[in-house]
């Protein structure tokens, strides 16, 4: 049987907007119990360094979507000639301050500025991006901490379109601290029989064949070829690779997704899938540690 709404031999597609709608009408509601129990708002810091088109998009859409759920923004945008000891500086304020319930730093950094670093500064309790090795570290011992962000997106989605995950064979191609590890443990605590491929991966064709989740985050468009997917298989895909095509710019995944559809049961689209799917659980990352600073109950 196909998968609902899938016509025979094309995929149903996994609606990443309307997943993180319906996400976020539950988070716009918790924020209104938090800040009735507390009286303030959960405050989300986002830090932009430089003048990168792509991350000025996202950084806006974050300020957009926390104030939208009635939280707090606070925007710091720093020239790309900032110091790392000013961004630093900047972090170690923002760690300090008792308004900002999570920080954010968007990546790339401008060359020259030391990443790891700066997420190392900050405190692993307003760490809503999940990347601070305390929170990496929480994640492989099975303990509560904050999730990377596009990786927890991506598992929220696999739950609702699967249901049960367990013993299932999944394939997470990309090793990338923001979402191929993370990924890859996600799907391990949910019980799933986890490949972690990359670019040293030997026949990564038959591979991809005996998954039947497939996670493509390598950042290369349309590596994942359609005829490699396993009939049946659920795949996420969480690439954005912009290619001339027709005269135009398309922007485009991972997955080579018209072949993929033949042959998968569900699929993420681009744009349109995981996408919106980060936004919105930074928002619940934000919430949660909100809550978890102010000695609330977790949220469910
Ligand atoms: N500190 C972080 N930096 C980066 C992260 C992150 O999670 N934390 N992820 C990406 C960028 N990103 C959010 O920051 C992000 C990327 C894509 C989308 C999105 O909604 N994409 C749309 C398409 C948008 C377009 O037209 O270009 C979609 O897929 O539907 C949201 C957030 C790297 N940096």
């Amino acid at each position: 049987m196909t998968a609902a709404g899938s016509l025979p031999g094309r995929a149903a597609i996994i609606d990443g907007r309307a997943h993180a709608d319906a996400l976020g009408a539950r988070i716009a509601q918790q924020v209104q119990d938090f800040a009735g129990h507390t009286g303030r708002r959960p405050g989300l810091a986002v830090v932009l360094v430089g003048t990168d088109p792509a991350s000025e998009v996202y950084v806006r859409s974050k300020g957009r979507m926390a104030r939208k759920l009635g939280m707090e923004s606070f925007e710091h945008v720093l020239p790309e000639t900032v110091s790392q000891a000013d961004l630093l500086a900047l972090v170690a304020q923002l760690n300090a301050d008792d308004a900002v319930d999570g920080i954010l730093v968007q990546l790339p950094l401008p060359q020259g500025l030391d990443s790891l670093a700066v997420i190392e500064a900050i405190d692993p309790a307003k760490d809503v991006d999940g990347l601070h090795p305390v929170n990496a570290g929480y994640l492989a011992s099975g303990l509560p901490g904050l999730v990377s962000c596009t990786p927890l997106g991506c598992l929220m989605l696999l739950k609702e379109s699967l249901g049960e995950l367990a013993g299932l064979d999944a394939i997470v191609v990309g090793r990338s601290i923001l979402v191929g590890k993370p990924m890859a443990q996600l799907l391990l605590a949910a019980n799933c029989t986890v490949t972690l491929a990359h670019s040293r991966t030997v026949d990564l064709a038959g591979k991809v064949g005996r998954a039947d989740i497939v996670v493509a985050a390598v950042g290369s468009a349309e590596m994942i070829r359609g005829e490699w997917i396993k009939p049946g298989a659920t795949v996420i895909d969480v690439g954005t690779s912009r290619v001339p095509r027709d005269g135009k710019n398309h922007l485009v995944g991972d997955v080579d997704f018209a072949g993929a559809s033949l042959r998968a049961r569900a699929i993420t689209p681009v744009p349109g899938g995981v996408g919106p799917m980060t936004i919105m659980t930074l928002m619940h990352n934000t919430l949660i540690a909100a809550c978890r600073r102010a000695g609330l109950p977790a949220l469910s």
